[in-house]
């Protein structure tokens, strides 16, 4: 793991929002396409505020989630709503969102379908993680009732997951396709978190979901 600290957490976002654009414009130049694919949560809106003004060939790229909460889209705690606010507007509304949430249904029920949706889009070029201070990233909770499934090197791309601190059921990208992304950075700031992150350096990915991703992915943190 490669960890960055940041003077405070305004820069942080600056330069991690900035980091993100050129990945993708390397991807671009090479490939002519590039995915993204982010958390919801409350850490990463202002990186996505310096984001969605960039000048890249937004008509290129891919965005979609880690993870979604199952709740509608115009509920407070959806991410949807948090990336269509933030992420998928001036420059960057010219990107291709790919959804893992539908209004209708359980994420059971909607799961087969949206994965078709992301199929085409992998591997993920870019992909930025957070985390929680029970170190859980994406909706792999620690203790979740699909956590093992969700971590094997076979599970499928989506599942549904639902976990005690999770507050609501989730569907989230499960550990094969994230591990697959070609860079990696991991957003995250405040001391709690800095130790939550060197507590799961020592534990196991069904102790600490993040564990999972460490060996190949950039932290980001500032206080
Ligand atoms: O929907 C979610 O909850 C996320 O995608 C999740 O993995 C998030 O990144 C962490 O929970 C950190 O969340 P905060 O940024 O709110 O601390």
């Amino acid at each position: 793991m490669n960890f960055n600290e940041y003077p405070d957490r305004e820069f942080l976002y600056l330069q991690l929002a900035n980091r993100i654009a050129s990945e993708l414009g390397d991807f671009l130049r090479r490939e002519g396409r590039a995915t993204l694919c982010v958390p919801g949560g409350t850490t990463p809106g202002p990186v996505f505020d310096t984001l969605s003004g960039v000048d890249l060939d937004w008509a290129n790229v891919t965005v979609f989630l880690n993870d979604e909460r199952w709740v509608p889209e115009d509920h407070a705690r959806s991410n949807t709503r948090l990336l269509k606010r933030r992420l998928l507007t001036g420059r960057a509304a010219a990107a291709t969102y790919i959804p893992i949430h539908s209004d209708n249904g359980t994420p059971e029920e909607a799961l087969e379908h949206l994965a078709e949706g992301l199929e085409p889009h992998l591997p993920i070029s870019v992909l930025l993680l957070g985390m929680g201070v029970d170190m859980h990233t994406a909706s792999l909770f620690p203790g979740a009732d699909r956590l093992e499934e969700g971590l094997s090197d076979k599970a499928p791309l989506l599942l549904p997951m639902r976990a005690e601190g999770a507050g609501e059921p989730r569907i989230t990208l499960t550990a094969r396709p994230l591990k697959q992304a070609i860079s990696t950075h991991l957003l995250i700031t405040g001391p709690d978190k800095r130790e939550a992150l060197h507590r799961a350096e020592k534990l196991t990915p069904m102790e600490a979901p993040i564990r999972a991703f460490l060996a190949d992915t950039t932290v980001h943190w500032a206080e």
